[in-house]
């Protein structure tokens, strides 16, 4: 690991490729993956499976009637020799030509033949039953689902509500889960309002309200007490408000400061902190001046800062590029796949830089848009945008061509006119 003290500067590596950054950014999480805990099934939404899901008996456990009706034994009609409501163990239905009344999700009673739907069935002056079973069986066998011990989904996987529910049918009370990350942001720059409109060469700081949202969800908890900002631009203040905050968080994003500028003290305030680069810098337009940067305390426990830069699309690019996938692998999930998607227009290269082109998907033919608006400084195209098409280094997007498509973290619904 490489380390510094405050007054050498940090070993920078140069550019990364911005798929070589994604790839590296994930290694480094899934390397520091947070601790797998044993959680009560109540509590483990949102968190990630740490160990596969298995099923603790045969699914269903028993034979189970799929409808209201008849359990009979061989040729009607059937004599009625009792009832089996949901719940219970029956004895056998011993004798042929005997019946029990039979509930949907009772136990189907050893011996018997076929089920009679209650409404397919007669019954005769003498309270005999009769009625034809239909040819397809009435009830699910034991192991129909799955069989006693089957993985029904490997570890790493986020867990979601139909996640729970399975895992209970499986007879599991709790699962080991790694909790959502716990992520931290501190807004850098003097020049900053957060109240009130921009002028007089200031402007209102767009990333201390959205930051929290984006990271929120990517599944990290952000507290609102852990959202800073503007710290004061200076070196002290710098270094103060990051070692605070990697007091309690394993991700600290800052916003601002990646550069080299007169009051740019991002990188000074992480020698000081003895960090090493993870990632410094990617060769991806806009968003160049991005950066991970890793923090081991003495206790061996490892925090990350991510340096999204200050132009407001910029830092949401750091986030697509750097945060989301080291966010998936600090939770031990898989690095995320990327989907394809159609140019419908054409979008310019950037040179030997990949090009992460701000682009809303058709809702039919899930073909790609390039938006207007699209500055770094910019927020107005983001926000009708499901995401980027990647443009990769020294080629440029034609319509019709297939390319990545990275999606914003948006929730069901948005974007939906
Ligand atoms: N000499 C060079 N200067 C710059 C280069 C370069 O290559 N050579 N790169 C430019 C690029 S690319 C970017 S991106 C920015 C990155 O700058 P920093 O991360 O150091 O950020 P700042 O200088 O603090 O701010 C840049 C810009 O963004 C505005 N800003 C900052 N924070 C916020 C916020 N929370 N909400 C809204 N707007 C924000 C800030 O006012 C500046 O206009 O550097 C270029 N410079
Ligand atoms: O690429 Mo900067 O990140 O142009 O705004």
């Amino acid at each position: 690991m490489q380390s510094a003290s405050a007054t050498e500067p940090l070993v920078a590596p140069p550019p990364a490729g911005w798929t070589e950054a994604r790839s590296r950014v994930y290694a480094v999480g899934l390397a520091g993956a947070l601790p797998a805990t044993l959680r009560p099934l109540a509590e483990v939404d949102g968190h990630t499976l740490a160990e596969p899901l298995t099923t603790r008996t045969d699914l269903p456990a028993f034979p189970t009637s799929s409808v209201d009706g008849w359990a009979v034994r061989g040729e009607g009609p059937w004599r009625v020799v009792g009832r089996v409501l949901a719940g219970s163990a029956p004895p056998p239905l011993a004798d042929d030509g005997s019946t029990v009344e039979i509930a949907t999700g009772a136990m189907v009673p050893a011996g018997a033949t076929a089920i009679v739907r209650v409404e397919e069935s007669t019954r005769t002056p003498e309270g005999l039953v009769t009625g034809t079973p239909r040819p397809s069986p009435e009830w699910r066998l034991p192991g129909e689902e799955a069989a006693a011990g089957e993985e029904l989904v490997p570890a790493g996987t986020p867990v979601d509500p139909a996640l729970v529910g399975l895992a209970a049918s499986c007879g599991q009370d709790s699962l080991w889960v790694r909790r959502p990350p716990r992520a931290a942001l501190l807004v850098f720059g003097d020049e900053l309002l957060t109240a009130g409109p921009p002028g007089a060469g200031r402007v209102r700081d767009a990333l201390g309200p959205s930051v929290p949202a984006w990271l929120r969800r990517y599944g990290c908890q952000v507290r609102a007490a852990d959202v800073v900002g503007p710290v004061a631009d200076t070196l002290p203040a710098h270094v103060a408000a990051l070692r605070t905050s990697l007091g309690t968080a394993d991700l600290v994003c800052t916003t601002g400061g990646t550069m080299n500028g007169p009051v740019d003290h991002l990188h000074p305030a992480l020698a000081a902190l003895g960090a090493d680069y993870v990632v410094n810098t990617v060769a991806v337009r806009p968003g160049f001046p991005m950066l991970l940067a890793r923090v081991t305390s003495d206790d061996g426990r490892v925090r990350f800062v991510a340096g999204l830069p200050g132009n407001p699309q910029s830092a949401v690019v750091a986030l697509v590029s750097l945060v989301a996938p080291l966010l998936a692998g600090l939770q031990g999930r898989p690095l995320p796949v990327l989907p394809h998607t159609t140019l419908a227009e054409p979008v310019p290269g950037r040179g030997r830089y990949t090009h992460l082109a701000l682009a809303r998907l058709d809702r039919v033919t899930g073909t790609a848009y390039p938006v207007r608006h699209v500055g770094s400084a910019m927020l107005r195209g983001l926000a009708t945008a499901d995401g980027f098409v990647v443009i990769a280094p020294d080629t440029s997007g034609e319509p019709g061509d297939r390319v990545p498509f990275v999606p914003l973290p948006l929730l069901p619904g948005e974007r939906a006119t």
